[in-house]
């Protein structure tokens, strides 16, 4: 990351693939900015409930306060008068609006940290992610590691069987995989490896 600007806002996108990492660079993020001694403020849509009703957790457990929202322009009023930062996972999971909310907030002189799947399962780009990475002054693509050949991973394999764009789940739902491993329809997960360093 290059040095921030001064007396302005701007937007920070993290993408990529499931089990990428987008999560744990947004709560890095976050609380380096409550190092920084910044008010900060966590937001995520309340349909991501996998792991926790209002925290942000991240596949490793890492976790942050934040609050669960129907609606992205929720974050207007929810915003308190002195929070300098704004951070939103699943960004992907909010509708085309969240782009103005977001550009708002930044206009206002807010740092905003954006985090969200840019491909959906089938490898198509995820809406409204392409909009915000365009409207963003830095974009961080995070990569997984394909459990099928261990390659880096930018694409999410679906296993459970649906054709609806958006399905909530982690492992046993979805699992990172390279372009050559991904297959856009769901498909039969790959069987764990036994990791000799882990339980
Ligand atoms: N195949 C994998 N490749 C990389 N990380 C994995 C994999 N499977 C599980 N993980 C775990 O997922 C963590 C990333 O979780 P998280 O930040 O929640 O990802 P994301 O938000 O991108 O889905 C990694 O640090 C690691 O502990
Ligand atoms: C690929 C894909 C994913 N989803 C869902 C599955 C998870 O609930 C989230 C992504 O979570 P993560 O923090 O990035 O691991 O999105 C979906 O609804 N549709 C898809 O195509
Ligand atoms: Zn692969």
């Amino acid at each position: 990351m290059h040095q921030f600007p001064k007396d302005i806002g701007w937007i920070e996108v993290i993408c990529g693939s499931m089990f990428s990492g987008k999560t744990e660079e947004l709560i890095r993020r976050v609380q380096r900015a409550v190092y920084g001694k910044q008010k900060v403020q966590v937001f995520k849509p309340r349909i991501d409930n996998r792991y926790d009703e209002t925290q942000v957790v991240s596949h490793s457990k890492l976790k942050v306060t934040s609050t669960p929202l129907e609606r992205a322009e929720e974050i207007f009023y929810k915003l308190e008068p002195d929070t300098q930062v704004v951070g939103i996972d699943e960004v992907q999971f909010f509708g085309a609006e969240v782009v103005a909310v977001v550009e708002a907030l930044a206009n206002k002189g807010l740092r905003v940290i954006c985090a969200g799947l840019d491909q959906d399962y089938q490898g198509r780009p995820f809406e409204p992610m392409p909009q915000l990475m365009a409207v963003a002054e830095y974009v961080t693509k995070e990569l997984a590691i394909c459990v099928v050949c261990g390659n880096p991973a930018n694409r999410s394999q679906r296993l459970v069987s649906s054709g609806e764009r958006v399905v909530v789940g982690a492992a046993g739902a979805y699992e990172p995989r390279c372009r050559k491993c991904h297959v856009p329809e769901p498909t039969e997960g790959t069987p764990p490896q036994t990791l000799e360093l882990f339980d």
